[in-house]
């Protein structure tokens, strides 16, 4: 945890402040008994009613004093820890956002969010917890401890049995926690991870009546996670008895102990007031004190899971010094390219070698799992190639910035993915100073013209959260639409032609074809007519090249296209 404390930096007048406050609050109140008894030994004793109206004076200034830098302490101490916050999880965002797809594989998107907002809520309040504790629990103790022996020595031993008690206590109650703490958090990645899958596959879960398994699965990891707390809160309720009964014990032994010195002669009344007051305050430290010893295991385990984060290099790195290559048109250059994902015995593509140029369609098609999605992904960069390169206008991917090379692509992925906002803000994201003109042209290519007027509010229709109001092929023709407003050197379709029936489909193509005269367009494909008229045909069997050059020379050359032609088009269709 000390590790994050960093990001503190920004607060550290304010944390400078409350540590000053707090030191005034605590002399404050360890100076109050002290005139208490001196009221007590002094005033009432010997009856001078002056003296105790100017202490008592003195001790309202006194009082007013600790209260105003308690409340200032307050304030400065909740705006850091906030503040805190706010750095952390903006932090925390902004590296998962340079985190590579492996990396968001790795930690898993529940996870992630968890670890994004309960975490480091729970660093928060133990940070503002501790730094109201770290100057003002050590302070009463030691002061307090002082200013006990200052009014009996001999007594003051009763402080000295009880300390080490109340630590191991404390101590041993901290280590039963710690364990339960860390399995509370990933109790809680569980139970995200399976009401997100619940809520996003409720479609599914519906259509297949397996709403009842869900509830089971949703009730194991709720009960797993409330069985957890259960023992969590056990430990901390068992805390509080152990406390009181220390603390009561040590009156008793005060009150019986201080009484014998009084009637002895050896101690006055308002030292043994003070003393009981002094003690209130040792034993009230060490309480609070085992109050941040249970949240801090669990902040702990927490800030673990944060520093996790923030320590995960992210393996898609910007070169020092970009050879961005501006002005030039957008050459896609695959060079004996091999990739395999991590733990993977096999590459999923091997050996790859193809270049394509401006104006020229290239189409990749293959059977399910060949490996077309992975090829096209290692062109943003998505991944990096275990050997080989992947150049555009000759310049290797991992020689410019992803901003730069993503710049250049105008990427469609397999599943549409739209974003809460209008139907105009939706294709905008592709290029955020798009004029309207700009957003109705590429929504006219994309074919989503005819429908988005047949929609309430035409391009400020609402498109609601993951664009579930819109249909699989609507929401694909926006998703183009997005990509086409780029006006990008690349175009890259992942397989985004298959929620389209056939006749938009070669509507789309055939406006591709007249609009986007001078780009490069990249095509993975399923359907033998999506390909037909592509200038190149890159045949993939198990991650290899099985034949490459037009449907006329592959249908001749090529054994594997001639099965996927066979397989989806009818005899005559052939001739
Ligand atoms: N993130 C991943 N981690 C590990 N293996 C993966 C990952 N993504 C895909 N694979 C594996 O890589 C292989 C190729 O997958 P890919 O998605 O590239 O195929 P595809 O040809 O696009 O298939 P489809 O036409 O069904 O979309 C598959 O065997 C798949 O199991």
């Amino acid at each position: 945890m000390l590790k994050l404390t960093r990001y503190l930096k920004p607060y550290t007048l304010s944390i400078t402040a409350v540590f000053i406050l707090l030191f005034i609050q605590s002399l404050s109140q360890l100076y109050l008994p002290t005139l208490m008894s001196d009221i007590v030994d002094i005033g009432i004793v010997q009856g001078d009613t002056r003296y105790i109206f100017k202490v008592g004076v003195v001790m309202l200034f006194i009082a007013a004093g600790g209260t105003v830098a308690t409340i200032a302490a307050s304030y400065l101490s909740a705006k850091s820890a906030t503040g805190f916050g706010k750095i952390l999880r903006n932090k925390v965002f902004t590296h998962i956002e340079s985190f590579s797809l492996q990396g968001f594989n790795k930690i898993g998107t529940a996870s992630l969010i968890t670890r994004t907002t309960n975490d480091i809520t729970q660093v928060q309040q133990v940070t503002m917890l501790m730094l109201r504790m770290v100057i003002s629990a050590p302070m009463m103790i030691i002061g307090g401890v002082i200013m006990a022996v200052s009014k009996d020595a001999q007594l003051s031993i009763i402080i000295l049995v009880v300390i080490p008690l109340l630590s191991v206590a404390i101590f041993v109650i901290a280590r039963k926690g710690l364990p339960l703490f860390k399995a509370l958090q990933v109790k809680l990645d569980k139970l995200n991870r399976v009401l997100r899958e619940s809520l996003t596959g409720i479609r599914v879960i519906r259509a297949f009546n397996r709403s009842e398994y869900e509830s089971v699965r949703f009730n194991r990891a709720n009960g797993d996670l409330t069985g957890t707390a259960i023992n969590v809160n056990h430990i901390m309720v068992s805390m509080m008895p152990v406390m009181m009964f220390l603390f009561n014990l040590t009156t008793i032994a005060v009150v019986w102990f201080g009484s014998i010195r009084i009637n002895n002669g050896s101690m006055q009344v308002g030292d043994l007031m003070a003393f009981i007051q002094y003690v209130t305050q040792i034993m009230f430290s060490l309480i609070m004190i085992s109050v941040m010893f249970v949240m801090v295991p669990r902040a702990s385990a927490s800030a673990l899971r944060i520093n996790e984060i923030l320590n995960m290099e992210a393996d898609i790195k910007d070169p020092q010094c970009s050879q961005g290559s501006e002005g030039k048109r957008g050459v896609v250059q695959f060079k004996d390219v091999t990739f395999r994902y991590p733990g993977a015995e096999e590459p999923v593509v091997n050996d790859i070698t193809f270049t394509t140029f401006p104006g020229e369609v290239t189409a990749v098609i293959g059977g399910t799992g060949s490996g077309k999605s992975t090829l096209i992904n290692l062109i943003p960069r998505f991944f990096d190639v275990e050997s080989g390169s992947v150049k555009i206008d000759g310049v290797d991917v991992r020689d410019m910035t992803q901003k730069e090379l993503r710049a250049k692509i105008g990427f469609i992925p397999q599943e549409a993915v739209l974003f809460t906002g209008t139907t105009a803000e939706n294709i905008r994201y592709g290029k955020e100073t798009a004029t309207d003109e700009e957003v109705k042209r590429a929504a006219e290519i994309a074919q989503a013209t005819e429908f988005i007027s047949t929609m309430k509010d035409g391009f400020q229709s609402l498109i609601a959260q993951g664009g579930i109001n819109i249909s699989g092929g609507q929401k694909q023709r926006i998703s183009i639409a997005r990509a086409l407003v780029r006006k990008p050197e690349i175009y890259v379709f992942d397989d985004s032609f298959s929620a389209l029936d056939l006749k938009t489909e070669a509507n789309l193509r055939a406006a591709l074809k007249k609009e986007i005269l001078n780009s490069t367009i990249i095509i993975v494909a399923q359907r033998v007519s999506t390909v037909v008229d592509a200038d190149r045909i890159i045949v993939l069997d198990q991650g290899r090249i099985a034949g490459i050059g037009c449907h006329k020379d592959l249908l001749e050359k090529c054994k594997v296209y001639r099965e996927i032609v066979v397989s989806q088009l009818s005899e005559e269709e052939l001739a």
